[in-house]
């Protein structure tokens, strides 16, 4: 099938993003949030980028305003209607993703494909949820999305090779790199990154380094571009706790088990960044 109309629903960081991406690769995009001012305010920081982008001579006035014209944001699910893909970018929790893609089944075309960015749920749950699971898949981008090259494609167990073939060439097409991955928690990147900056908490909870020296050690030691502590303050320490514990349940295996420096900070209300304090001091 070729896509040609796609609707984004879920207008925050990284529905805003996927929208971008979307337009940019010339599709007609539909962005719908529940929210009125975060639907409002998704076309705001897309303007605000292709601003800069235009004062850096990497688009021109008549892109932009092209840009916008196959842009629509609002909060009615009903525009979807005639989108040929939904990719949904709503909170990560597996009863309002199910519930959602219920709806779209029921009120999307019939060839529609329905796409999650869940981060680790199963596709295969949310897939059964709907009238379609044969075109049910993950679409797995990285934040920020205008920047991160590469989508996770994710079939679940009753996905057709059709629906995933359709999605990885929309990724080509938004100009990202797509990896195929079999449905399991955490798909790739997740599944070795959380279990990865888990080990660097463990580490810093014996005291056996500090923060500072950790990050250290791993960016010198290990070429990583950052460092697993301040990419846990980053990403926010509640999520990768959240990630720490799902994997902990799902494998039943102590391997995973979340580390007690990642409890006592989330308990202390010091989630990262966004707080102001994590492992880092942001104030
Ligand atoms: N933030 C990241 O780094 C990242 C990276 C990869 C994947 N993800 C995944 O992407 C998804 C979205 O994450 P985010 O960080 O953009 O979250 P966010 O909180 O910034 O945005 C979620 C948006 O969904 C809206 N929403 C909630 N329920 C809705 C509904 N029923 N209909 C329409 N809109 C609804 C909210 O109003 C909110 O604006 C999650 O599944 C997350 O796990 C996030």
């Amino acid at each position: 099938m070729e896509i040609k109309k796609v609707g984004v629903l879920g207008a925050g960081i990284m529905g805003a993003g996927i929208a971008q991406v979307s337009v940019q690769a010339g599709y007609s995009v539909v962005l719908i949030d529940v929210v009125p001012e975060i639907a409002n305010k998704a076309r705001k920081t897309l303007n605000k980028a292709w601003a800069k982008a235009l004062e850096k001579g990497k688009v021109s006035a008549e892109n932009v305003a092209d840009y916008n014209a196959r842009l629509i944001c609002g909060t009615d699910i009903n525009e979807f209607r005639d989108v040929d893909i939904v990719i949904e970018a709503i909170v990560e929790n597996i009863d309002f993703k199910k519930k959602v893609h219920k709806q779209l089944g029921e009120l999307c075309k019939a060839e529609t494909i329905l796409a999650t960015n869940t981060s680790a749920l199963s596709i295969t749950e949310i897939a059964a949820a709907t009238n379609r699971s044969d075109k049910v898949l993950g679409m797995h981008f990285f934040n920020p999305v205008p920047v991160m090259k590469l989508v996770e494609v994710i079939p679940g167990v009753v996905t057709t090779d059709d629906t995933a073939q359709t999605v990885i060439q929309l990724a080509e097409k938004m100009g990202k790199e797509p990896v195929l991955a079999k449905e399991s928690p955490g798909f790739i990147v997740n599944r070795i990154l959380v279990p990865y900056m888990n080990e660097a908490a463990n580490v810093f909870y014996e005291g056996i380094a500090s923060a500072e020296e950790i990050d250290k050690a791993m960016k010198l030691g290990a070429g990583m571009p950052m460092g697993p502590l301040a990419l846990a303050d980053m990403v926010g320490i509640d999520i990768v706790l959240a990630v720490c514990e799902f994997f902990y349940k799902e494998f039943a295996d102590s391997k995973y088990r979340p580390s007690l420096a990642f409890r006592q900070k989330v308990r202390a209300g010091h989630l990262g960044k966004k707080t102001g304090k994590g492992f880092y001091n942001y104030m």
